[in-house]
């Protein structure tokens, strides 16, 4: 470490539509919803990242919560400055007494416009940002998983995160060709919640319906090792009162269908674009799949099928991207690919 060290912090950010997580010292040391909670009145953030979502849905008038991100780009300027902010200060929680200038590493979706990026870049300097260099979720995905996207040889990742999912062949360092669609995890959610107001006459939350994912969420109706049935709460819509009902996967399987359908029709095309040099490697190497919405049972299994390519799900979904970013944050000067 040098003399001067700690007038510069270096830090890699995964700004996610669901989740952010910041990298510092080869350390994930926040890992945080991505949501704050404001004052209606003063217009003040008074709770950034978990604390903001435990009042996410059971909020009075005077409180608000923003998701200052939707479909993986900043819906919410002002909402996403302080976010970022606030989620800085929880690396340093004691004040201190040289406010060190930050060095970025930020990811952003393939599919982003140049306004988008420029939002991501200007919400980053004003959080502190002096030197601030973006790169795309899937270029950092397969850096995470451990790829070299340097070598002449083609890989596809698909990484299905809350609000995106991003299909892309990457090789000799660059995006060969890519496939972005705005349907992911949160679309899961939005499924359930569909589907069990219209199935079963039930009013449920967006947190209830992500747990119900997790905790028995399918992409197939038939697993070899399927979740037990779920009991879920909510409001019953015919007569007002709070009811419980169980769910099976197999229900649930079908409530996704359509989503995940969409998310095949893009891997298909994202290989149809493939030049054939690059598919004949993907059909040596396989499909990678990386994201939280990739955790959802059996939805390898399911792409494998439809595509009839071997599918492999990254160590730990959730933190690829992250991971990667923090190894481009380390290798800032011999990676072409980072956007200054
Ligand atoms: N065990 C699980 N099964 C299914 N889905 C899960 C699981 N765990 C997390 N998820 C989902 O993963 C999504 C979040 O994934 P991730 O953190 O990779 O997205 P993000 O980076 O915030 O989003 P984006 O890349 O679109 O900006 C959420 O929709 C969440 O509900």
């Amino acid at each position: 470490m040098g003399l001067f060290s700690f007038l510069t912090q270096e830090i890699a950010i995964d700004l996610g539509t669901a989740n952010t997580l910041i990298i510092h010292n080869d350390k994930v040391v926040v890992d945080e919803p991505s949501i704050v909670a404001k004052d209606r009145m003063s217009g003040k953030i008074i709770a950034v990242g978990k604390k903001a979502m435990q009042m996410h849905g059971k909020t009075h008038e005077d409180i608000k919560t923003i998701r200052p991100l939707k479909d993986g780009v900043i819906a919410d300027f002002d909402a996403a400055e302080h976010m970022i902010r606030g989620m800085i200060k929880m690396i340093n929680p004691k004040k201190q007494l040289f406010t060190p200038s930050l060095k970025m590493v930020i990811c952003i979706p393939s599919g982003i416009t140049e306004v988008e990026k420029r939002a991501v870049k200007d919400s980053a300097e004003h959080a502190g940002g002096k030197e601030v260099y973006l790169i795309h979720e899937p270029m950092a995905a397969a850096i995470g998983i451990g790829i070299d996207v340097l070598e002449p040889m083609g890989n596809m990742i698909i990484d299905i995160g809350g609000g995106t999912s991003e299909i892309a062949v990457i090789a000799l360092g660059g995006i060969v060709c890519d496939k972005s669609i705005r349907v992911a995890g949160d679309d899961f959610t939005n499924d359930i919640v569909d589907y069990m107001r219209r199935q079963h006459n039930l009013l449920i939350g967006e947190r209830s319906a992500e747990q119900i994912k997790i905790e028995c969420g399918s992409a197939l109706t038939e697993l070899e090792n399927p979740p037990e049935d779920y009991a879920v709460q909510g409001r019953d819509l015919m007569t007002g009162t709070p009811k419980e009902i169980t769910v099976s996967y197999s229900e649930i399987a079908h409530a996704l269908d359509k989503s995940i359908a969409k998310i095949e029709e893009a891997v298909l095309s994202a290989l149809e674009m493939t030049p054939p040099e690059l598919s004949a490697d993907i059909y040596k190497t396989g499909l990678y799949l990386a994201g939280g919405g990739s955790m959802l049972r059996g939805l390898d299994k399911r792409i494998s099928l439809k595509t009839k390519l071997p599918v492999h799900i990254a160590e730990d979904p959730l933190r690829a991207v992250a991971r990667g970013t923090g190894i481009a944050l380390k290798n800032v000067s011999k990676l072409p690919f980072l956007i200054k």
